[in-house]
């Protein structure tokens, strides 16, 4: 099987690629990138100027299965990925059974087998993420799990953490760490500040987020861990980041296309789809993650792709669940407040969801390459959308992007030299 992708516009600044290319795939590889490929017996498809991409990453995505089959299943949450242009993504162990053990692990890998994507599964850090007893984590590494973490909760013993930070060196696993400090955030449902007074919401303080970060790099630092910060959405948490990093510690982090460009002032018509955790915060914040992405200090966006069922996400903000689904939108979302107007480069988003995900996960990707897997993403900056959710394919409803028009459409995902989304005709065909 041949695909000719001719005069795309490339992205990967590791490669050295033209301003444009076509890109000869065969079988399940790039064969041939060049200015002007003449083949024969091929499908050819004109790409007419519009951005191709290596494959996106995205490293933090809530898939629900086993256990909640009702908020998304590996299926509809690869599906989701799909539509949003990503080809690769981390599934989060908080399921039912939690993914605390190999055969957990194994089911869904073999569930993910029939998926359109690549799911990397996570383990948990602690039996049934309970942060008490750590999990078998040399056991989960050799069944295949790329990190380790609770998320959903944080660990909240220091000494556990501490060991588990020990235990997962020898297997060079990254500990991904959800840093909330439970008493602090006690039952609050928004940021503390300013809205949540007035709105008269629970609020969840920025303290509760920096005092665990500010933790877990001491206990990176003693035990020499790899520690990754999922969702990073404060000033202060970032600060620490990168003061640690400066002193040689190894930390990542991760910040999410939400916390970039929505704040705690969006909760102000008590839409349940602005409840996430952790909670949009202060223009302040958004502005310095903002700025954090944009010099290159911050190592990842992730989605944290989170969804739940329409009665979960109902009811008063007190009520609902945390999270939002944010795989359909992310690309687009990021395209249209920050690309757009300059806030970030697309080579920044390749690092960001593509380069440094796999390093941190230790996948093997090298980008636009002769004879890289064809995992592409094709992108239409000119091309505008409205967002809704009832289109999603992901079984999560809930975005606080509905109905809003976005410039930048993802028009073709090919993973493994197929075509797997098709959304040349503004359908969302999924091709299997
Ligand atoms: N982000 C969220 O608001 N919710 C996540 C849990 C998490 O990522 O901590 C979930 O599993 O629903
Ligand atoms: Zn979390
Ligand atoms: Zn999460």
């Amino acid at each position: 099987m041949k695909l000719l992708l001719k005069n795309g516009c490339p992205v990967d600044s590791r490669n050295e690629l033209p301003e444009k290319v076509d890109i000869l795939i065969e079988n399940n590889k790039i064969v041939k990138i060049a200015e002007n490929i003449d083949e024969n017996d091929t499908e050819i498809i004109n790409l007419d100027g519009t951005k191709v991409l290596p494959g996106l990453i995205d490293m933090h995505v809530h898939l629900r299965e086993p256990g909640y089959e009702e908020k998304e299943t590996i299926k509809t949450g690869c599906e989701a990925a799909a539509a949003g242009g990503i080809t690769t993504v981390a599934a989060m162990p908080n399921t039912d059974p939690i993914a605390d053990n190999p055969a957990t692990i194994e089911l869904i890998k073999a569930r993910a087998q029939e998926a359109l994507v690549d799911v990397v599964p996570l383990g948990s850090i602690t039996k049934g993420s309970s942060g008490k007893e750590l999990a078998e984590i040399g056991f989960l590494s050799r069944s295949g799990v790329k990190g380790v973490t609770d998320d959903g909760n944080p660990v909240m013993d220091s000494e556990v953490m501490r060991r588990a930070m020990e235990y997962s060196r020898p297997f060079d696993l990254p500990i991904i760490s959800h840093c909330e400090d439970l008493n602090l955030a006690a039952e609050g449902v928004m940021h503390e500040g300013f809205y949540s007074t007035k709105l008269g919401l629970k609020p969840i303080p920025a303290a509760a987020e920096e005092v665990m970060i500010a933790r877990d790099i001491a206990l990176a630092d003693l035990t020499g861990a790899r520690l990754h910060i999922a969702h990073l959405s404060t000033a202060r948490g970032f600060e620490l980041v990168k003061a640690a990093r400066e002193n040689g510690i190894k930390v990542t982090a991760e910040v999410t296309p939400h916390h970039l460009t929505l704040t705690d002032a969006d909760l102000q018509e008590y839409n349940t789809a602005m409840k996430v955790n952790p909670p949009l915060r202060s223009v302040d914040d958004r502005d310095t993650l903002i700025k954090a992405v944009k010099d290159g200090q911050l190592s990842v966006i992730a989605t944290d792709h989170a969804p739940h069922t329409y009665e979960e996400k109902m009811g008063t903000i007190d009520s609902a669940a945390f999270g939002i689904s944010g795989l359909e939108t992310a690309l687009s979302v990021l395209h249209h407040y920050l690309i757009r107007k300059g806030n970030l480069d697309w080579n920044q988003i390749i690092e960001l969801m593509y380069y440094n995900p796999a390093e941190i996960l230790r996948l093997d990707k090298e980008g636009l390459k002769i004879g890289s897997i064809a995992d592409l993403t094709i992108f239409a900056e000119n091309e505008s959308w409205t967002v809704d959710t009832d289109k999603f394919k992901s079984l999560g409803k809930h975005s606080p992007y509905n109905g809003q028009e976005l410039t930048g459409t993802v028009k073709l995902t090919i993973k493994d030299g197929k075509i797997i989304y098709d959304n040349r005709g503004g359908q969302g065909e999924l091709i299997y």
